[in-house]
């Protein structure tokens, strides 16, 4: 304090006043420094500057209700300028540093601090500089001029030149405070929506995501771009950081949803502190149940609406911005819904969720033992392993320099792809190579995501009674311990030949919470290297490699066969040196969200489905109702449709099952490269079955309309086995009419002329039909265009019918299965030994037949041995 009797000095004065200009050029008010250095004794600049943040002497409302930073100073244990200069542990994040006006554009990013340690005292000051003061009010700046600060932010920070028009739609709706929705592409800059608004205000933006490896990984991304961001969950474990982020010491706070919740009054004091610009909620299809990767937790940030916004005065309300990459009508409405916010005023920023560098292809493929894997993943191996002088015909394709010439199906993919070192398809995970590949000595690798599905062995089957396909379904694949073993088999002697490229295999799936109890710190201490993977998919290398490799650079590539299967392909995938990670996804949402981490860079990158579309996929029992379990079966049936098409350009396929309508086909994936397969005239197929479908269905009368419940039951039961699809299957193959198509074939045919409108499910099985994927037509009825499609045959007309054959048609004629087996009831079973011809058949086939006895059997006549001993 000025002593009342001591005459300040000119020296002094001179001082006072080098100090106040440097306090205005820092920002300050010129009369609000003037007031304060009259008032207190100091002419240096450092206690100056403290004085000042210790808030006592903010005059504009504003200030009032910044934390002094003396306060945030003590939280952290900062020793206050003037005390003896301690280091402190640096998180290598800035303080706060919103735009500065009229400050010179400088396009190179602003460098991350290089030090572990730095000194509280420069830390205040550096704060001081570029914090708090320069902070500003939404409402008190038109549009146009938060737009002007937003692209300043965007070429100092960033380096870009200027925002999407997506990027100014969402930035638009937060300067007038509305909510609203972003339905943009992966990797389309969505993050800068939310990015922004902190930049520009100087306010703390609250980004609520559903994975702690990618709030990991942009908070590095961030930090190394100068802007201070942390993450709070339960994978923090630097239980300090949440202190000084509810402090205000970060720009962006990265929450778990888990964790939101409680932080809910910390939030408060913070938005009247230091002030919170927006609360996005990255990743928002996690909220909605009809989405692909529902996280219940998310429901609970209804909470953010009602706290920030219902009962607060507009000023005080803090927008919400929610933004995803993959999500239908239905997801969005219950986005906005669970949200609680108004679906009349939120504003929906659509653009195209087309990704013109990503090449979609099927490779359809049994894989049902491990001895085949080689043969059946020959493309994938080679697509990775082998050397190839071609040119990149697809990058001069997309870059316009050529026509696209590409052919002649999966088999020259891989060569045609890969060649060019340019390619961002591919490169090595691990340094830790399989010796052939060193060979080869190129710069490639693969990351590799599998995503299985169940089969019908997975599921709890209600109907077996009625139809008895499931042991069909099952008999067919029901195999898996051969394969288990054969795959440990396989792996053990690949094994010692490779030790050090031996990878193990974890599921992604519901790694949340795990990964979340394995991540930690504050982000910028992991250093880059810690994210690498450690030879390891699960664990820190697993989430890290979902995070780093595959979203950056990686090519997705994902398979669809079984659960089990999955797995034991991974296995073998890493025994060959490759890196795979098995991963569990039921929908086209899901596949097309890991496909969206391959070619963020731009660089056109390959996502390839690997399926076995012989096998029927269906739900494992989980706790669902009714409706959930439709839906979960809707989605699971368009996977299914997609990996079927052979006649539509892959892209307009995924998107249209978002609601997006591509007016153009791609160009780039397989359909639109090769082309559908081969037309058939397959009318002698059709002709026979709809005329068989008739007769049985002459034969088996009208439902029973009876008033005993016991009677409409049998009668029932055998009006379904007598109208069940399999029966006339059955019925075609034990006849040997078209002896090449087989059961897999058959069902395809069916579904194909449900397409045509030929077939449809019966009524009566519709509440069958519900209970599995729709592709498994089950007891169909002949419409009347099936009819007249015969009458006109009948009456000599050249009606025909042409198709071009699905999937799992065509992959059934590659490797038919023609050791058939009846599904038929027990009944007709029965029966059929009464036919010699039918008799003879079957006896000839369990001659000929080595298939070991089922474990179900085993078991039990272990048991009766066991029983009898015991007797
Ligand atoms: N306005 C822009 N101009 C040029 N490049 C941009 C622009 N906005 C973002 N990008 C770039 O796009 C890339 C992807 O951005 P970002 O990670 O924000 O995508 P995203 O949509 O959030 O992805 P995801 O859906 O996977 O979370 C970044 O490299 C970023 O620099």
């Amino acid at each position: 304090m000025l002593d009342d009797h001591q005459v300040p000095s000119r020296s002094d004065e001179a001082a006072k006043d080098g100090v106040i200009s440097e306090l205005a050029s820092m920002g300050f008010d010129m009369s609000f420094c003037t007031e304060a250095l009259t008032t207190e004794d100091m002419d240096n600049l450092s206690d100056s500057v403290l004085s000042l943040l210790d808030g006592k002497r903010a005059t504009s409302e504003s200030r009032q209700t910044f934390p002094s930073l003396r306060d945030i100073a003590n939280t952290e244990n900062i020793t206050p300028l003037g005390a003896t200069p301690s280091s402190l542990p640096c998180t290598g994040v800035p303080i706060p540093h919103p735009l500065q006006y009229g400050e010179k554009f400088d396009s190179t990013p602003v460098q991350p601090a290089q030090n572990t340690t730095c000194e509280a005292s420069s830390q205040i000051v550096h704060a001081a500089k570029r914090g708090f003061h320069s902070m500003i009010d939404r409402e008190n700046l038109s549009f146009d001029d938060l737009l002007v600060h937003a692209e300043t932010a965007l070429r100092k920070y960033f380096g870009l030149f200027s925002m999407k028009p997506f990027q100014i739609e969402a930035f638009q709706a937060w300067a007038n405070n509305q909510d609203c929705l972003v339905l943009a592409a992966t990797g389309s800059g969505k993050s800068l929506c939310f990015q922004l608004p902190a930049l520009v205000t100087g306010k703390v933006v609250i980004v609520v995501s559903p994975l702690i490896s990618l709030m990991h990984d942009q908070c590095q991304q961030l930090s190394r771009r100068g802007i201070s961001a942390c993450f709070l969950g339960s994978g923090q474990q630097d239980k300090s950081v949440e202190k000084k982020a509810m402090a205000g010491l970060y720009s962006i706070v990265y929450v778990c949803p888990e964790t939101l919740p409680r932080l809910l009054n910390s939030l408060l004091d913070l938005a009247c502190k230091r002030g919170i610009a927006l609360f996005a909620i990255d990743e928002a299809h996690c909220i909605s149940k009809w989405g692909h990767d529902f996280r219940p937790d998310y429901r609970r940030l209804s909470a953010l609406r009602e706290a920030f916004g219902a009962k607060t005065v507009q000023k005080n309300r803090v927008p919400i911005m929610a933004l995803t990459a993959t999500a239908t009508d239905r997801v969005q409405l219950d986005i906005m819904k669970s949200l609680n916010i108004d679906i009349e005023t939120t504003r929906i920023v659509q653009t195209t969720l087309f990704r013109p560098n990503l090449r979609f292809s099927v490779h359809h493929s049994k894989t049902q033992k491990s001895s085949s894997y080689k043969k059946d993943f020959k493309v994938l191996l080679d697509y990775y392993g082998c050397a190839s002088d071609s040119s990149n015909q697809l990058d001069q394709f997309l870059n316009g320099s050529t026509s696209c010439s590409i052919k002649n199906g999966v088999n020259h993919m891989g060569k045609q792809c890969l060649s060019d070192k340019n390619y961002k398809l591919a490169y090595w995970a691990s340094d830790k190579r399989p010796l052939e590949f060193e060979q080869i000595g190129r710069n490639q690798s693969m990351d590799i995501m599998m995503d299985g599905c169940h089969n019908e062995d997975e599921v709890e089957e209600e109907d077996e009674e009625v139809h008895g396909e499931e042991n069909w379904e099952k008999d067919e694949d029901g195999n898996f311990n051969e394969v288990q073993e054969m795959a440990n088999s396989t792996a053990n002697s690949t094994a010692e030949g490779s030790q050090e490229t031996q990878l193990t295999v974890d599921y992604l799936e519901d790694d949340d919470e795990d990964e979340a109890e394995r991540l930690g710190g504050d982000f910028e201490v992991a250093s880059n290297e810690s994210l690498k993977d450690d030879g390891k998919f699960g664990g820190e290398g697993l989430s890290s490699q979902r995070s780093s490799s595959v979203v950056q650079n990686g090519p997705s590539i994902i398979y669809v066969p079984t659960r089990k299967e999955t797995e034991s392909i991974a296995k073998f995938l890493c025994q060959s040196g490759l890196k795979a990670a098995p991963y569990h996804a039921k929908s086209l949402e899901a596949y097309y969200q890991e496909a969206g981490r391959a070619g963020r860079d731009g660089h056109p990158s390959e996502c390839m489905l690997y399926c076995d579309m012989t096998i029927l996929p269906s739900l494992l029992p989980s706790q669902r109702d009714h409706e959930e379990t439709q839906h979960a079966l809707y989605m699971l049936n368009e996977c299914f449709r997609y990996g079927l098409s052979t006649t539509k350009c892959r892209a307009v396929n995924l998107l249209k099952y978002f609601g997006e309508n591509l007016t153009r086909s791609c160009k780039i994936c397989d359909f639109c490269t090769t082309g559908p397969p081969p037309l058939e005239n397959l009318t002698r197929e059709a002709e026979m079955l709809l005329q068989l479908l008739l007769k049985l269905l002459e034969n088996c009368g009208t439902p029973s309309l009876g008033r005993e419940r016991l009677k409409r039951k049998r009668q029932d039961h055998h009006y379904s086995n007598m109208r069940n699809y399999q029966h006339a299957i059955n019925q075609i193959t034990e006849c040997n009419k078209i002896p090449q198509r087989d059961n897999v074939w058959w069902r395809g045919f069916g579904r194909l002329l449900v397409d045509a409108g030929y077939l449809k499910e019966s009524n009566s099985m519709k509440a069958y039909s519900r209970k599995s994927i729709v592709p498994h037509l089950r007891c169909p009825e002949v419409t009347a265009e099936g009819q007249n499609f015969l009458n006109k045959r009948r009456m000599g007309s050249l009606v025909t019918f042409s198709i071009h054959p699905e999937g799992d048609m065509i992959q059934a004629m590659l490797e038919p299965r023609l050791k058939h087996r009846s599904i038929i009831s027990a009944q007709e079973w029965g029966r059929g030994w009464a036919d010699p011809k039918i008799r003879r058949e079957r006896l000839g086939r369990s001659k000929f037949s080595n298939r070991r006895p089922r474990e179900r059997h085993q078991r039990k006549s272990r048991e009766s041995k066991r029983y009898r001993q015991k007797l």
